[in-house]
């Protein structure tokens, strides 16, 4: 819940503003302005800013991150690959939440959850340093339920599951991928972590999501900059939250 949005807490939105980015990147103008859109998302009705600083800079900018740090009426959600450039450079910004994920070079957009089993220590020793800034740290896993376990014990109070295999799986697919969100839910629940979800969400897939009740917030992004081409950048923000809190209120 933030204070433009006293209603809150029923479930919350992060917006991420990455492709605003991707589009002003695309032609090297000014245009459009990620940082207006995180503050114009804001007033429309987000709880958080998300962005993803990737090491590439393909969309986010540093210049980006440090603008927008101050200026935000909610909180920055920087999401950000374990590596010591990355953490340090959070480190200096101290934004409310840092969302660690995996990243390849290579890939088109995150392909995967964070290997928490596997890269135990190397999370472990990036959590305790942004902690010790006073960051709250979040971990962008898979629903499994190892990987969750690993997320407590390398101290991580907040879990992001990915729902990119829910977004492009259809049918039976579809079901056996929402079922598996809902076991991480409860999963993340046992261990004590708050519990968010995000990526390929849109306007026709969040409601089956957004209606599992321990969720806390939904981090959305590329669905809502295509459809604010069509509906307006705030409309297409307000929509998203209506939809969101109004799934959360019927489910209740
Ligand atoms: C971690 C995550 O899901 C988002 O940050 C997403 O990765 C942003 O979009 P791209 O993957 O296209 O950079
Ligand atoms: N962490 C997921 C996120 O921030 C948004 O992902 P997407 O909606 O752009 O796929």
């Amino acid at each position: 819940m933030s204070f433009l949005n006293p209603v809150g807490p029923v479930i919350d939105l992060g917006v991420n503003i990455d492709h605003v980015a991707t589009l002003r990147n695309a032609r090297g103008t000014v245009y459009p302005d990620p940082i207006r859109a995180a503050l114009l998302a804001e007033q429309a009705g987000a709880d958080c800013i998300t962005l993803h600083l990737r090491e590439d800079r393909r969309h986010i900018k540093d210049a980006d991150v440090l603008a927008l740090a101050p200026q935000l009426a909610t909180r920055m959600n920087l999401e950000a690959a374990v590596t010591q450039e990355m953490i340090d450079f959070a480190c200096r910004v101290k934004p409310a939440d840092v969302c660690l994920v995996p990243e390849k070079r290579t890939e088109v957009t995150t392909e995967g959850g964070l290997d928490v089993v596997r890269y135990h220590k190397e999370v472990e020793a990036a959590v305790k340093q942004l902690q010790a800034e006073g960051i709250r740290v979040s971990l962008f896993i898979d629903a499994d339920e190892a990987q969750i376990a690993a997320a407590a014990a390398v101290g991580a109070p907040v879990i992001e599951l990915h729902t990119g295999a829910y977004a492009d799986a259809e049918g039976a697919a579809q079901i056996a991928e929402l079922e598996r969100v809902k076991a991480g839910v409860r999963w993340g629940v046992q261990h004590g972590l708050k519990v968010n979800a995000g990526h390929g969400l849109h306007y026709t897939n969040v409601q089956a999501i957004a209606a599992i009740p321990d969720i806390a917030e939904l981090n959305i992004g590329h669905a809502i900059v295509a459809h604010s081409i069509f509906a307006g950048w705030e409309n297409a923000v307000r929509e998203m939250k209506a939809i969101m809190v109004a799934t959360r209120l019927g489910a209740k």
